[in-house]
This record gives structure tokens, C-alpha cells and sequence, in this order.
């Protein structure tokens, strides 16, 4: 730093020390100085608020006190603050189980949210949406929206627009609702687990569909909404927000929405591969491939097999809260079942999309900016459909399809820890019905901080943007004689576990969408130093968390 262009902002003690705040070329600094080593730097375009403090110390060991209540939110005008509703939350906007939408909510273009932000010229959001799902994890997201986001929006004077659902699925029947104005707000953001975030991003593109005019059926394509979304993690496994932030920590997740810097994620996207085959059938001369039915978008994992069984066993138990995973897990553990399949998945002819390629998603990641702008690492468009079927087929455990790496408290390094978050392509990962010895084997993997799923033998991994999934289907008749019998064992089906949610349609076909939506978050920095995306190290959140009071201990969470 050169000290000529310093600028000292404060001077002051604290228990007998003294401190110094200056700024210099956009960091701001302070330092002890007593030991001039002792300095803690913060990027100017990282600070959330600047408060003027009337009343330095009043005991001469705390150095600042904000002088005044956080600011009341800006007048209200069309967006009624709700009082007049008995809500607790200035910010709320109470809605009713039945409601698709609320006449509380910003309704179309004239009817925008008055702005009080004058201390601020950063592209921030100023204005955002926020759903609440009360009922998901360990039932304490409001106590801690009240107790973390609610401080850091105020004092970083963003206006949240308070939403707590009522009942499942609200929040993509508001998003989708075509009376919603959904352009007066620089985001959306959720604060819930995995199944509450799908719910927003499946509600956003549906609605973007609708807006386009496109058949949300059967969609000739995805098309990229124009509004980031973000997680504020209050789920029982909250997977997405560990793999945005490289954490679950909820400071974390708030800041990097007040920042407001966003990426594409990857979105995947589920086929009923059976509506395919019928529509064929029934109009051969259609004009080009008929679309088949979409049946739901996933950001983390689809499942099925043993975390599809849980997904279904655990919800009769969600009143032990994320122990029921532990429950229904040790259960199906216990019942090893295997589930015939053939799963037909395109793969890389040059075999340049290796899964195991050591290469973690990091900040400023090349694969990820390569593939948006229509080149991945060989060099050729990830569009160009330089690819060939392979087909697998056999009796699985499990067989899932991996977004993202899907790490996790309680599973730190996922189902492939290579996988990218912005690439286009998601990670099969299929794992062999073997013995109960493999299946702890599997377990502890899973758990394991340091071991990978792709080092056991009876589990492939295959990078690709699409697969077909078909379950075992009962051979044909043929010439009027009768087929043999087969055991209830190998026709036996299971379920989809798609994002945390159960999806009853068995055969289908995946396609990754490369970056389909923008999300909050910045991009994790390697432990341990610097790099763009090119090392395997874990990564650790680059957000300024650090410097509020600690979140009650977090949560572990088991992992389906
Ligand atoms: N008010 C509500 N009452 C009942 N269900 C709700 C309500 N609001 C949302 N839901 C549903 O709750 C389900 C579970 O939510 P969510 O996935 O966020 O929590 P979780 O399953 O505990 O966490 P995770 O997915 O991270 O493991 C979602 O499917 C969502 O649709």
C-alpha cells in the first residue's frame, strides 16, 4: 500500500490500546499500533453500512455503540407494511393457505416501493421478496431470519418484503402468478432448506415461461429469468447454500445477498420419459422431436434407490425433524434393496469430462466461464452434441444425478466433489447393489471428510448434460405365449428423491441447463490461498461473517 494516499478516518483506545482506522485504495484498515502486524483489512465495496457514532464508549472498552435505532423502513405506500395486520413484522405480508397471491404485493409496474437509500450507490438490491417456510429443518427458520437477516437488512437498508408460507408449493403458486410484478424487485431470496429454494427457482423459470408465452408442459426450452434468487440456509440438510457459499452459515448467506454480486447455477431439468414415448407414437409425422413432459427442475441431486426410499420412509416421520433421516436411513440400510435399471447416459467422445479431474468449482472458476460463453476445457462448444450413448445397465443401490457436488455438513465431500456449479453438465453417479459390507463401506465414504465416493469399486461416475432413466420393465408377450415369471424382487421400483422431495414418475430423461438462473453468492475461495478454480482444496466462504456474533453451534445434519 502506499502510504502517501493514506487517509486516516479514526484514532481511538480501547482498554489501554490504540487503534487506527485509515483507508487506502479501496481497503479500509485498521490496525493496532502497538503491533503494526496486527491489522485487519476490509474491501470498501464490502461494507455493508456506515453509522456515525454520537456516543464513543461509555466504559472505555467499547469502542462503538450505533446512536441511533435502526432506520424504520421506508414509507409504505402500495407495499403495505402491516401494521394494520397485528403482524409482529413491520415487513410481513400475511397471506392465507389458499393465496396465490396477495394484494398487499407489488401488483404491477405503477405500483413500485418507495426507496430511502442515500448512502448507498453500489449495484445492490435495495428491494427484495422474501419467502419464509416456517415448517422446514428444525422449524426456527422465522426465530432466525428475526434474529440474523432482519439486523443485517435493516442496517444495510434493504427493504424485504416478508413472505412466511402457509403450506407446501405457495411459493411457486405466488412466484408463478401472473399478477405479481415480479420486475419492482432486484431479488428473491427464500430462507428454508433445499425443498423451499426449488420451490423458488422451479416457480421463477415457470413463471418466466409464462411470460414468454411458452407450453410449460412440454417447453421447447428453458428460458433464464432475469432476477437472482438467494437461499438463507434454515433446512434440515441444506445442501444449495453449502455448495453457493462453501457453508451453511447464515450470516454468510445474508451477506452475500446484501453484496449482491450473483452467478449462474446450473439448473437440471426432469423429463417423464413415458410422455415422450406415447406423444411419438400417437404422431409419427410430428415436425421435429416432440418435447417430452417436464416434470420438475433440480439444483442439488435427484435419487433413486436407497436416498429415494428415505426420501418417501422420512416424511411420515417429519415430526423428529432431520433425525427422521437418520431413522428412515437406518432403516433402508437394514433392508438393502437393490432396483433394476438401464440408464442410458451421453458422454464426451474425446472423453475430455472427466469426473475425477481433481478440479474443485472455485472462485472465478475457468470451467464455469468457458461453458457460458460456449466453450468448455477442450476448446468446443459444450452445445455441440460431440457425444455418444453409452447404456448401463444391472441392479443398483442407488442412482443418482448430481447438479452440483452436493457437499454438505454432514457429507463434506458430496456425491462428486468435481462437479461444477456453472458447467452445464451434471455428474451420474451410480452405485452397484452389493453386499451390506459395501453398503457401510458407502456410508462411511459418504461421511468421510477426505474419501470419495468414486474411490469404491462398485461406484461409477460419468460427466454429462442428459441420461435416460428407465426401471425395469416387464418383458413383452410374445406370439401369445406366456412370459416367465418374474419375481416381485426384480420388478420392484422406487421412488425419485429430487431435490429432497419425492417425484412418483419412474423412467426419465435429465438434461442439464447450463446456468439458467443467477444466484447470490460469490465465489469460494480455496483454504489456504488464492486460485481460480484449479486445485483441490476445500473452499472457505469469502463473505465477512466472521466479524458478527456467532450463530447458535450449527446444525449436522444427516444426509439424504
Ligand atoms: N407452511 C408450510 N407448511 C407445510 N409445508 C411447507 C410449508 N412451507 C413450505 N413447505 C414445504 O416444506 C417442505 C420442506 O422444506 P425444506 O426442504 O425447506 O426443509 P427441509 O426438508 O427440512 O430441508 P432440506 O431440504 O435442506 O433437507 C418443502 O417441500 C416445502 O414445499
Amino acid at each position: 500500500m502506499d502510504k502517501e494516499h493514506e487517509v486516516l478516518l479514526n484514532a481511538f483506545v480501547i482498554a489501554k490500546k490504540r487503534y487506527r482506522v485509515f483507508y487506502n485504495a479501496g481497503i479500509l484498515v485498521w490496525e493496532d499500533e502497538s503491533s503494526k502486524k496486527a491489522k485487519t483489512t476490509v474491501p470498501i465495496t464490502d461494507v455493508l453500512s456506515v453509522a456515525v457514532s454520537k456516543l464513543p464508549h461509555a466504559n472505555g472498552k467499547q469502542w462503538t455503540k450505533r446512536s441511533k435505532a435502526p432506520p424504520s423502513p421506508p414509507s409504505a405506500g402500495p407495499i403495505a407494511r402491516n401494521e394494520a395486520h397485528g403482524s409482529l413484522d413491520s415487513d410481513r405480508i400475511p397471506v392465507l393457505s389458499g393465496s396465490t397471491t396477495t394484494n398487499t404485493l407489488a401488483t404491477n409496474a405503477s405500483n413500485t416501493i418507495p426507496h430511502n437509500h442515500s448512502n448507498r450507490d453500489q449495484n445492490r438490491p435495495k428491494n427484495l421478496l422474501l419467502f419464509l417456510n416456517p415448517y422446514g429443518g428444525k422449524k426456527n427458520a422465522l426465530a432466525l431470519y428475526e434474529r440474523f437477516a432482519k439486523p443485517l437488512f435493516r442496517l444495510a437498508e434493504v427493504d424485504i418484503n416478508l413472505i412466511i408460507t402457509q403450506r407446501a408449493q405457495q411459493i411457486f403458486d405466488i412466484v408463478t402468478s401472473k399478477s405479481i410484478a415480479l420486475e419492482n424487485y432486484d431479488g428473491l431470496v427464500c430462507c428454508g432448506g433445499d425443498g423451499t429454494f426449488a420451490e423458488l427457482f422451479n416457480g421463477l423459470v415457470t413463471r418466466t415461461m409464462i411470460d414468454r408465452g411458452l407450453d410449460v408442459k412440454h417447453p421447447p426450452f428453458l428460458p433464464k429469468p432475469n432476477i437472482p434468487i438467494g437461499i438463507i440456509p434454515a433446512g434440515s440438510t441444506d445442501t444449495v447454500a453449502c455448495c453457493l457459499n462453501g457453508t451453511t452459515d447464515i450470516k454468510t448467506s445474508i451477506i452475500h445477498i446484501i453484496l449482491g454480486q450473483h452467478s449462474g447455477l446450473d439448473i437440471s431439468a426432469v423429463y417423464d420419459a413415458d410422455a415422450v414415448a406415447r406423444h411419438d407414437e400417437e404422431s409419427p409425422s410430428t415436425m421435429g422431436k416432440p418435447r417430452p413432459q417436464l416434470l420438475k427442475m433440480f439444483a442439488s441431486a435427484l435419487s433413486y434407490g436407497y436416498l429415494g426410499d428415505i426420501a418417501y420412509d422420512s416424511e411420515k416421520y417429519r415430526w423428529m425433524g432431520p433425525k427422521r433421516y437418520d431413522y428412515s436411513g437406518f432403516k433402508k440400510f437394514l433392508a438393502n434393496r437393490g432396483y433394476n435399471a438401464e440408464i442410458v447416459v451421453h458422454l464426451d467422445r474425446r472423453g475430455k469430462q472427466d469426473p475425477n479431474d481433481g478440479v474443485r468449482c472455485l472462485d472465478k472458476c475457468n470451467r464455469c466461464k468457458k461453458a457460458l460463453h460456449g466453450r468448455e476445457d477442450g476448446g468446443t462448444s459444450v452445445e455441440n452434441d460431440d457425444t455418444e450413448p453409452l447404456v448401463v445397465r444391472g441392479k443398483f443401490l442407488m442412482v443418482s444425478g448430481a447438479n452440483i457436488s452436493c457437499s454438505c455438513e454432514r457429507s463434506p465431500q458430496g456425491f462428486s466433489p468435481y462437479c461444477h456449479l456453472g458447467d452445464g453438465l451434471l455428474d451420474l453417479v451410480l452405485v452397484r447393489h452389493t453386499s451390506m459390507f459395501n453398503n457401510l463401506r458407502l456410508l462411511l465414504t459418504m461421511t468421510s471428510k477426505t474419501k470419495k465416493l468414486s474411490e469404491l469399486p462398485f461406484v461409477e461416475i460419468y460427466r454429462t448434460k442428459e441420461f435416460r432413466f428407465t426401471a425395469n420393465r416387464q418383458p413383452e408377450h410374445n406370439g401369445g405365449e406366456i412370459a416367465p415369471a418374474i419375481s416381485s424382487e426384480t420388478m420392484r421400483r422406487s421412488k425419485w428423491n429430487c431435490d429432497g422431495e419425492v417425484l412418483l414418475d419412474t423412467n426419465i430423461i435429465v438434461e442439464s441447463n447450463c446456468q439458467l438462473i443467477q444466484v447470490f453468492r460469490r465465489g469460494i475461495l480455496p483454504s489456504g490461498g488464492t486460485g481460480h478454480g484449479g486445485s483441490d482444496q476445500r473452499g472457505t466462504s469469502n463473505a465477512l461473517a466472521s466479524s458478527f456474533d456467532s450463530q447458535s453451534s450449527p446444525s449436522y445434519n444427516p444426509w439424504p
